[in-house]
């Protein structure tokens, strides 16, 4: 018998989609999916106005300084309505350029603060005269162990919650810190990319969990079997990030 219907919306497809992040997308549908829920995924594209009393989560991808300043002014049209939601526990997992907006404002090269949502007590600044921050990351989160992806971005965060876990490998909010992501009510913010699901079905999960919480269902999720996925990111990491396989290790044996 199928289960009842979840409905995910992923904001602005067409502006914030950088690295593939509608893969994340396809994650949460499948895995509700083979434990035999409904799932309806609505894209909410820029000339469209989001209906936030509809959905049990919502996806934000990354994009680049003149998507995100577009997004920012149709996100800011429905910041009171957002909010209370999201106040309410909707969920919501925010990437990289859409992480970045959900602060007091997002500075541009030029100087220029876009401001956010302020769902969240942050700000990401510019560092005309540093690199980018770019290359594959791993974390380690209390809550999933170890993430690992890429980032890719100019802007430096900092924030008043909880990080969603500590640098193991690359350079997270703000290359110094040593943090990564947010976790705040049911949010998720992170600057991991790559995409960020598919190589981390823990965090994916985590945040269906969340999702089904909000919209009254069991939260227990029949374990998958994700041999795939885990031979995926042992061989990404003994490849690329030597020194976080050790963190993988410990993983798997918690497990
Ligand atoms: N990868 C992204 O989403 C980029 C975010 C933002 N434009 C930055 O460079 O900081």
């Amino acid at each position: 018998m199928r289960r009842k219907a979840l409905c995910i919306a992923h904001l602005y497809p067409d502006l914030l989609n950088l690295y593939a992040d509608r893969g994340n997308i396809a994650v949460l549908q499948r895995r509700l999916e083979w434990r035999g829920y409904e799932v309806e995924v609505v894209r909410v594209t820029h000339s469209e106005t989001p209906q936030f009393s509809r959905y049990h989560l919502v996806l934000l991808g990354g994009g680049s300084d003149r998507e995100q300043a577009i997004v920012a002014e149709k996100l800011r049209a429905c910041a009171p309505e957002f909010r209370s939601a999201v106040q309410d526990g909707l969920p919501v997992l925010a990437i990289c350029g859409g992480y970045q907006l959900l602060g007091e404002y997002y500075q541009l090269p030029s100087g220029e603060k876009v401001p956010g949502l302020g769902l969240v007590d942050m700000v990401t600044e510019a560092r005309p005269d540093a690199p980018r921050l770019i290359g594959n990351i791993a974390v380690w989160s209390e809550e999933v162990g170890v993430i690992v992806g890429f980032e890719n971005h100019g802007g430096r965060t900092r924030h008043g919650h909880r990080p969603l876990g500590r640098v193991l490998h690359g350079h997270g909010n703000d290359g110094v810190s040593g943090q990564e992501g947010l976790r705040h009510l049911n949010i998720w913010g992170t600057y991991v990319h790559g995409p960020l699901l598919p190589k981390n079905p823990a965090l994916a999960d985590a945040v269906l969990r969340d999702a089904l919480g909000y919209a009254h269902l069991p939260e227990q999720l029949e374990p998958l079997n994700d041999r795939l996925e885990q031979e995926a990111r042992t061989a990404f990491v003994s490849l690329r990030m030597e020194d976080v396989a050790p963190m993988l290790r410990t993983e798997a044996e918690l497990r």
